[in-house]
């Protein structure tokens, strides 16, 4: 079986399918829990699959310090080494070398750094970052691109853009042909709508099977990053996934379905978990606030999430005044659980026509707890 999107239902912009692939079946708009070092902090693999989540990301960064790519190849692959047998995301390396790593260089072969675990001397070109992608055994790969973080020049975005255009171009050679799994290219361009419009229609040239929207929620604020996939989505292939990376809030998600994105990454709910953040139904709950200290409420009594149904307000917030580990644990549950059900939600809400009812019920409901 091979690597086949469906489009189900629309609703303006927005849409909902699947994508079907020989490890599994991802239902979109999907959110793809962050996997760094081949675990989602936290949480246990059979947890977050019970989440209603089908895809997890791995981190190619991350994963060629330690264990190495060809360590991981001999120990099964990334599947089998954390026990999640479903379908696998690995973003290609570039942004990570360019946001965790020191003394990097970035040339037209590709990207040299230093290991931010033991300060040796890597080389990443395109082709490498595919071969690792495969040693890995990724199912959907990223091309290694650059992303330039915002505010930047016009020349600068142009440069990066135009050079991930090429580096598209050898990703796919690298590639080739693997029936049940794909190499999706990335729109860059920065704030730039016409650099924007000439990534799309490159990289739609190249005929790829999905296309990243990269370069956003890099600081920019969310009516730039919005303008950006307004400019972009219409230059996309409409019977492709399109993934927004490292997006982001719950609002981010409603904003970002309605303008036909399919795919999200980001590590709010995962990273806020461990900072004793909580997202719910009613909006965003610190639980390290004084507030909370006698609250016997639990977060959503109207949640199948345990972590959300069967533990007080005034336990999780003692957990986390206390720094124990079941307070991360809890409510990183309860967040990645959170953000499933509100992919589940706009998924029905499309398919029955009323995503701008849902949205407007959703954000009502944040408000009335803000206030
Ligand atoms: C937050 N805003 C954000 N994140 C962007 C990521 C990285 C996503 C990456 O973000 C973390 O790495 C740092 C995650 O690890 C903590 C990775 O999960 C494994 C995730 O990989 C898809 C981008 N990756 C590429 N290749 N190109 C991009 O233009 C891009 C833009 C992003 N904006």
């Amino acid at each position: 079986m091979h690597f086949v999107f469906h489009i189900d239902a629309t609703d303006g912009a927005a849409r909902t399918g699947a994508i079907t692939m020989p490890r599994g079946t991802i239902r979109t708009p999907a959110f793809m829990p962050v996997g760094t070092a081949a675990t989602v902090k936290a949480m246990y693999p059979g947890q977050v699959r019970d989440l209603g989540a089908d895809v997890v990301l791995g981190n190619t960064y991350h994963l060629m310090l330690r264990p190495g790519p060809e360590r991981m190849a001999r120990l099964g692959g990334l599947h089998h080494f954390m026990n999640w047998p479903h379908p696998i995301l690995t973003d290609s390396g570039g942004f990570q070398v360019m946001s965790l790593s020191a003394l990097r260089k970035l040339d037209e072969q590709g990207v040299t750094f230093r290991s931010h675990v033991d300060g040796s001397t890597h080389h990443m070109s395109p082709e490498r970052s595919i071969e690792i992608q495969g040693l890995l055994g990724s199912d959907i790969q990223m091309q290694l691109d650059e992303c330039v973080r915002l505010p930047a020049d016009h020349a600068t975005i142009e440069r990066a853009m135009h050079l991930s255009l090429r580096w598209a171009e050898r990703c796919r050679v690298a590639f080739g042909e693997q029936p049940g799994k794909a190499m999706f290219g990335i729109v860059q361009g920065g704030d730039v709508p016409a650099l924007r419009v000439e990534s799309a229609r490159a990289l739609t040239d190249l005929d790829l099977k999905g296309y990243a929207i990269g370069g956003l929620a890099v600081g920019e604020p969310q009516a730039v990053m919005l303008a950006m996939i307004e400019t972009v989505e219409p230059y996309l292939p409409a019977n492709k996934p399109r993934y927004l990376m490292g997006v982001g809030t719950p609002d981010d998600l409603l904003c970002s379905v309605a303008r036909g994105i399919d795919m999200f990454d980001c590590v709010m709910p995962t990273r806020a978990g461990r900072h004793g953040l909580a997202y719910t139904r009613h909006g965003r709950i610190n639980l390290r606030n004084a507030r909370h200290a006698e609250d016997t409420r639990p977060l959503d009594e109207a949640s199948a999430c345990p972590a959300a149904r069967d533990y007080s307000r005034a336990y999780l917030h003692h957990l986390v005044r206390s720094d124990e580990i079941l307070g991360m644990m809890l409510l990183t549950w309860n967040n990645l659980s959170y953000y499933q059900d509100l992919m589940a939600g706009m998924r029905r809400a499309i398919a029955e026509g009323r995503l701008a009812a849902f949205s407007e019920e959703t954000r009502a409901a944040w408000a009335r707890a803000e206030a």
